[in-house]
């Protein structure tokens, strides 16, 4: 999974070029309309008022840009951002050294939030609520608890997975805001911005060709083009043309819906196997050899989105686009 070139998750190459890439403004960053205009104003009003933010909880699946949007907030507000994440937080004490080191209006960053500790998250309710810390001093019958001040800060939760927070968490954050997947010409936006910031020159529909192909994702078109830079290079002049960006796209296995032979496996297995479902989770996930939560959390939401997956209390079903996409004829039932 690692190795799949529409994989959404950070891999080593696509740090340097993240950085650089990384919007710095809410009005840098491309989409996602809805949420920045509401950040635009949280942010302005906590400014005049001269508060921290409230907290912010950002949901959706992986490379839509939660961290790049915490990121965002913290400059915006002109305060510093220190980052962690839930799985990074061994202990309690972990999570209180972080907390007391913050300074008035810090954002405090944690991703994957839905992966704390049970005893950690203890921790974050006052600290959320009132902005302070219990400590128990001692221990067995003369144990007692004191309970220290902490400056105003922001905790920015980010989450694939909204549903597995516990409630006690999810009602602390003031503002929830869920990221949707990208438009194509949003991401076509996004891919001539990394053009421009790479010095590079790309022209005709090759933006909207690669744009097509990053699944709704950001990171994944970052990626991308970084890699049809690489053959526009070797094979061609450098330039990007269309020709060039259906050539390397080719080469790398990603059709022209942005599936991968990973995405073409479950589909053919799930239609061959299973007459197209309903079938379940783990069942696809053990035909094709890949982890059921990967599939759910990472793969399954663009098929979902672009219509070629439903879910059913029973199982996904493969729906009638999806047949189509793969030049298979349409079940009857289906038609
Ligand atoms: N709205 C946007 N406009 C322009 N570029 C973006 C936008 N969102 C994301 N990007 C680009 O995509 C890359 C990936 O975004 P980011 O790392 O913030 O994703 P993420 O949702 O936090 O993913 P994860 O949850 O896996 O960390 C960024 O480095 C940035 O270059």
């Amino acid at each position: 999974m690692e190795d799949r070139i529409i994989s959404t998750n950070l891999m080593m190459e696509d740090q340097a070029v993240e950085f650089s890439l990384r919007p710095r403004y809410l009005a840098e960053y491309i989409g996602q309309t809805r949420i920045k205009e509401n950040l635009q104003i949280y942010i302005e009003a906590a400014k005049m008022r001269k508060e921290a933010l409230d907290h912010v909880l950002l949901y959706g699946p992986p490379g839509l840009g939660k961290t790049t949007l915490a990121n965002i907030i913290a400059n915006e507000l002109g305060v510093t951002l220190r980052t962690t994440s839930g799985p990074a937080i061994e202990r309690p004490g972990d999570l209180a050294a972080l907390l007391t080191n913050l300074q008035e209006g810090d954002v405090l960053f944690i991703d994957e939030i839905h992966r704390l500790h049970r005893t950690v998250e203890e921790v974050l309710y006052p600290a959320m609520e009132d902005f302070a810390l219990d400590i128990m001093i001692g221990k067995g019958p003369s144990a007692r608890s004191v309970r220290l001040d902490l400056p105003p800060f922001t905790l920015i939760g980010a989450t694939t997975r909204a549903g597995l927070l516990s409630a006690p968490l999810r009602d602390r954050f003031g503002v929830v805001s869920r990221l949707e997947f990208y438009s194509v010409d949003e991401l076509s936006y996004i891919v001539s911005r990394g053009a421009d910031i790479f010095g590079i020159e790309i022209i005709g529909d090759a933006a909207d060709e690669i744009a097509l192909r990053s699944r709704g994702t950001p990171r994944i078109a970052n990626r991308l083009l970084k890699r049809v830079r690489d053959y526009a290079q070797v094979r061609g002049d450098g330039l990007i043309t269309s020709d060039i960006t259906s050539e390397a796209l080719q080469m790398l296995q990603v059709d022209p819906m942005g599936l991968d032979q990973i995405d073409h496996k479950m589909l053919r297995a799930m239609i061959t196997s299973f007459r197209g479902g309903p079938v379940g989770l783990d069942t696809i996930a053990a035909t094709i050899g890949e982890e059921s939560q990967t599939i759910e959390d990472v793969y399954e939401p663009y098929l979902l989105q672009i219509g070629y997956l439903q879910r059913t209390p029973r199982g996904r079903i493969v729906a009638p686009a999806a047949y189509h996409h793969l030049g298979l004829p349409i079940p009857e039932d289906l038609r």
